[in-house]
């Protein structure tokens, strides 16, 4: 899996003035570069540059015959230098912003000689991050697909991720508590009501919603590491386009939202369409119907599958 990697090195002064030498590693999916149209996906939070294959965590849209075909497009996806899925953590990573790391990605494509891209999707915090890019370089896409995110992150994700902050500082099983918190923010009252029941598994003596979130927090401890988490929470929390900076941008925005994101709510999303379209920017606004909250960009792929067949 790892031997897919490919690396950039590159010596990078942070907005707060640090320099850092930085690993950047990316994988490629699809048609050799400068053979077809460049698809660059931004990764969220936990995830990393394995967005296509066997573990691809978006299998489901990218790959040979998807939507988002491996056999006619070239897919990029850069890791988040710090996510560790490379092996690299940042040890100081309140030094690094999302523009920072916007910053890193572009500087990544100048060296691959990329000047500009069909699409950038992303979704979540690399949605985020993608925003970050384009207020820095406007003309760098023909499309940008941002699903369930935003150019900014509001007070309620902020206030949620400060929770999380002081959960990442406690001394017992930080990353579990902090990840079964961040699942009640991924998903909706509805959903874990309806799918648990207050269903009561008799062996472990609890409910199955509350094993549920036990699995998933030890699950993220297995794959993730605690520097790796602090730094995407703290990533998370700074998301920061100016808003003059939105209008420069010159592709085509396609803006999708699920109806029940407690994260980035689907009506500020809206609210960033409307604005965009006032100002006539190319921009259309789409919404995921889904019960499940954000999560939804991860589990709805009828719905993930037919908008975005519609734009690319
Ligand atoms: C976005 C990126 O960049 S990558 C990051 C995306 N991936 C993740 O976030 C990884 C964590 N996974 C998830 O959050 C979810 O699996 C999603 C969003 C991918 C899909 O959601 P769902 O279909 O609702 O799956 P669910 O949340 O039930 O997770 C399935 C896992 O929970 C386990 N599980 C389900 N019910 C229970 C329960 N009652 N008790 C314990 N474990 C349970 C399943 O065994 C399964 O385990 P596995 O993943 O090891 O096979
Ligand atoms: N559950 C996803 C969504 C966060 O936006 C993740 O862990 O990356």
């Amino acid at each position: 899996m790892k031997t897919e990697l490919n690396y950039i090195n590159l010596t990078y002064q942070t907005n707060s003035e640090k320099e850092y030498h930085i690993p950047l590693s990316y994988q490629l999916f699809g048609k050799d570069l400068f053979t077809a149209p460049i698809i660059l996906i931004n990764h969220a939070l936990t995830g990393n540059s394995e967005v296509s294959g066997v573990k691809g965590w978006w299998k489901q849209l990218v790959g040979e015959n998807q939507i988002v075909d491996t056999n006619q497009y070239t897919v990029l996806c850069f890791n988040i230098p710090g996510n560790g899925y490379d092996d690299f953590l940042i040890e100081d990573y309140e030094e690094f912003t999302p523009s920072d790391i916007a910053s890193i990605f572009l500087k990544g494509l100048e060296t691959l000689h990329i000047k500009n891209v069909y699409a950038i999707i992303g979704g979540s915090l690399g949605g985020g991050v993608a925003w970050e890019m384009l207020a820095k370089q406007p003309k760098l896409a023909e499309i940008f697909i941002p699903i369930a995110c935003d150019y900014r992150t509001h007070d309620w994700l902020h206030a949620q991720c400060l929770v999380q902050k002081f959960l990442l500082d406690d001394k017992e099983e930080p990353l579990q508590k902090a990840r079964i918190h961040a699942m009640l923010c991924y998903r909706t009252p509805q959903s874990l009501n309806d799918r648990f029941q207050n269903q009561y598994n008799q062996d472990k003596q609890r409910l199955e919603s509350e094993d549920w979130l036990v699995y998933h927090g030890n699950a993220l401890n297995e794959r993730f590491s605690l520097k790796a988490y602090k730094l995407m929470n703290h990533l998370l929390m700074n998301i920061n386009v100016a808003e003059e900076a939105l209008e420069n941008i010159q592709a085509r925005m396609h803006m999708i939202s699920v109806d029940t994101d407690l994260f980035f709510p689907a009506s500020e999303i809206r609210m960033c369409f409307e604005d965009l379209r006032e100002k006539n920017k190319n921009v259309s606004y789409h919404e995921i119907q889904s019960i499940h909250g954000h999560d939804a960009f991860l589990m709805e792929y009828q719905q993930l599958n037919n908008i975005i067949k519609n734009i690319l």
